[in-house]
């Protein structure tokens, strides 16, 4: 048997993981006023993976993601047309409700932003929300979510401390707790670690790495060797449209359309 076969085998191999999906997209058009940001989006993002958004500035990256739980609404002059899916379900149908749909599907946003709070308090802020009162099951909460976004041992002692006083590396990893504490599916990055130092960012990445055995996870970054490093699949989107998408690898080391390509090695972007 040769290399060449044992390779080719190895990859039309059906990947379980890969039958599911967290989001059909089909038909996607968006429009701030008049102004079309998204054109035509159809892809199915699978569960449990990694998916990473790539493309240059203003190409609808974040729109692309805020649309996934709706967040994009909170403009007033948007409207969308088409289909997405969760789980099913079009999150688009009048009678969705959207505060179940931001339940399931969370955000971790650019710049960490916690708020002025103590740790103890932005963790179980959410919980409180949703009628969590007794401090035992707030305690086990806080304690799971810090687990979960591997920042316990570092503020375990610190509890009742304001979060504005952790670095900019730790109060990301406290949001990530933040959003880990309502017990999505689904958790949206939109460039988590751009504000963060090398050491931070490596960090986050690292437990995105470890989250996506729970959670499936969409992240947008501006940048190409971190999507290469921690996503399974790589959406390229150019002028609001989607150009590419699919295995990460396949992606980066044989891309199909000239336009990745080019924005690949550096040609524009
Ligand atoms: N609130 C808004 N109102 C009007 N137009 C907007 C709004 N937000 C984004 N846009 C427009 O939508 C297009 C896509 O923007 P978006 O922020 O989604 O791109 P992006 O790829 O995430 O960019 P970047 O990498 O710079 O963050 C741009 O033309 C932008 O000007």
């Amino acid at each position: 048997m040769n290399t060449t076969h044992v390779l080719k085998t190895e990859q039309v191999k059906p990947n379980p993981k890969e039958e599911k999906n967290v989001f059909e997209i089909a038909g996607l058009n968006l429009w701030y006023g008049n102004d079309q940001a998204l054109y035509d989006i159809n892809m199915n993002i699978p569960e449990n993976q990694i998916t990473a958004i790539i493309g240059p500035s203003g190409c609808g990256k974040s729109t692309f993601l805020k649309t996934l739980n709706r967040m994009v609404e909170m403009v007033p002059t948007v409207k969308t047309s088409g289909t997405i899916k969760y789980k099913g379900t079009n999150i688009f149908d009048p009678k969705r409700n959207v505060e179940d749909l931001r339940t399931h599907v969370g955000m971790v946003f650019q710049k960490p932003n916690p708020f002025p709070k103590s740790i103890y308090d932005n963790i179980a802020y959410g919980p409180r929300i949703h009628g969590i009162k007794k401090k035992k099951d707030l305690d086990e909460i806080v304690e799971k979510s810090l687990r979960g976004a591997a920042i316990w041992d570092e503020v375990k002692d610190r509890l009742d401390e304001n979060a504005y006083g952790l670095s900019g590396g730790q109060q990301q990893r406290l949001c990530i707790a933040r959003c880990l504490a309502i017990e999505p599916d689904v958790i949206l990055m939109d460039e988590p670690t751009s504000a963060l130092d090398p050491i931070s960012t490596l960090k986050v990445e690292e437990l995105v790495q470890e989250l996506k055995e729970n959670y499936s996870i969409i992240i947008v970054t501006h940048n190409m060797q971190q999507a290469a490093r921690v996503s399974d699949k790589t959406a390229f989107f150019l002028n609001g449209e989607l150009v590419e998408f699919s295995d990460t690898n396949t992606l980066f080391s044989n891309p199909e359309d000239q336009r990745t390509e080019d924005y690949i090695t550096g040609r524009f972007g």
